[in-house]
This record gives structure tokens, C-alpha cells and sequence, in this order.
């Protein structure tokens, strides 16, 4: 497992370490001893999740501003642009965003602590997308921005308008935000 550095200092991007064989492959996608050794973040997951969607479709920016969650994301079938943003007035790097691409082939996970908001574009004809998260889902406490706000100003790599839900075609602008301290 390799932890590389990105833009910004508590986004981590995470590479497995893979055997592979006449068989295939084998890793471990998670090892609490190692995440914490090599990261330097005692976490607990409580809840994992899986979504599948299509090509174009954009889920995000979302965050609970109460019950935050860590989250460390990964893709095992297709390729996704994953972004995050700070959204912790304190940080140095607040209203920053930063994409990475996951892929099933590139194996790469993202570990989001709490404090950013967090949305993903699928580039593949189908994109199936694992992740934990450090607290239990809370609904009353989810927030969303616009994938499009022009404050952040995040280049998604699309071509064409992304399919939403409706809840993320209503979502804030990044100014009215409610944000951590
Ligand atoms: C997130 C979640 C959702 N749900 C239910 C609620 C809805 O009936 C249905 C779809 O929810 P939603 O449209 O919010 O799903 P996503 O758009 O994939 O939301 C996620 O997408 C972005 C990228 C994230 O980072 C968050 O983890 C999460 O907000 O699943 C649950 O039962 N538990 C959950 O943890």
C-alpha cells in the first residue's frame, strides 16, 4: 500500500498493493493496521456503501454538516472523476477542490476525512463505486452544492450537461453554503 500526496495535505490517494497471477489478482482493499500506520488517521468505518450508475452521471457535492464523514472511496467496475472540497473555513485550502480519477484498472482509493464535500462524474459506460465512511448516514444533515458553482469552478471533464438527481439539480451555491469552522 502506497499513500501519495495530492494538492491537499488530508486528501490522501491510496494504491493498493496487488499480487497478481496467471489467476488474476489479489489485494486487501482495506487493512485498518496499515491505513492507520501509513496514514496517520485512527479511524473507524461504520457503514459501507456501493452505487452503480451510468455514464455521465454526476452524484454530488455532498456532506452532513453534523455527523461528518470520512470517506474512503474506490471504483471496481469502470472509471470515475472523484472530487472533493474543503469545505473547513480554518484550512489554508478552503474552497479548494481536487479530482482524481479511480478505476477498477488503477485500483487508486481517496480517503476524505470529514470536512469536505464530496461528488464523483462517471466516465465509463458503468461505474460501480464502494466506499466507508467514519459515521452513519443522517439525511437531516446531508447539505449539497452545485456540482457547477462557478466560485468553485470545478472542471469535471464533461462534454455534455450530467444527469442528476433531483435533489443535486437543487443543491446551494458554494457561497450560501453552511461550512465546517
Ligand atoms: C448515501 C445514502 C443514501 N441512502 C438512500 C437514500 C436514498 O433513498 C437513496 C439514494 O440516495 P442519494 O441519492 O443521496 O445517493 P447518492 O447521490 O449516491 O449520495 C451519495 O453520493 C455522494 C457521492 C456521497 O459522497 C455521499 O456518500 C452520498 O450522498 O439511498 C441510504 O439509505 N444510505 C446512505 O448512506
Amino acid at each position: 500500500m502506497r499513500v501519495l500526496p495530492t494538492p491537499i495535505p488530508d486528501l490522501l490517494l491510496i494504491e493498493p498493493r496487488l499480487f497478481g497471477d496467471d489467476r488474476g489478482f489479489f489485494m486487501e482493499s482495506f487493512n485498518e493496521a496499515r491505513f492507520a500506520a501509513l496514514t496517520g488517521c485512527d479511524v473507524r468505518f461504520v457503514q459501507d456503501n456501493h452505487s452503480r450508475s451510468s455514464r455521465h452521471v454526476l452524484r454530488g457535492l455532498h456532506y452532513q454538516i453534523r455527523q461528518p464523514q470520512g470517506k474512503l472511496v474506490r471504483v471496481v467496475a469502470g472509471e470515475v472523476l472523484d472530487v472533493a472540497v474543503d469545505l473547513r473555513r480554518s484550512s489554508p485550502t478552503f474552497g479548494r477542490w481536487a479530482g482524481f480519477r479511480l478505476s477498477a484498472e488503477n485500483h487508486r482509493q481517496l480517503w476524505l476525512p470529514p470536512g469536505f464535500a464530496h461528488g464523483f462524474v462517471v466516465l465509463s459506460p458503468s461505474a460501480d463505486f464502494l466506499y466507508k465512511t467514519t459515521d452513519y448516514y443522517a439525511p437531516e444533515h446531508e447539505r449539497t452544492i452545485r456540482w457547477d458553482d462557478p466560485d468553485l469552478a470545478i472542471d469535471w471533464g464533461l462534454s455534455v450537461a450530467p444527469a442528476l438527481s433531483g435533489k443535486d439539480a437543487a443543491a446551494a451555491w458554494f457561497r450560501d453554503a453552511e461550512v465546517f469552522p
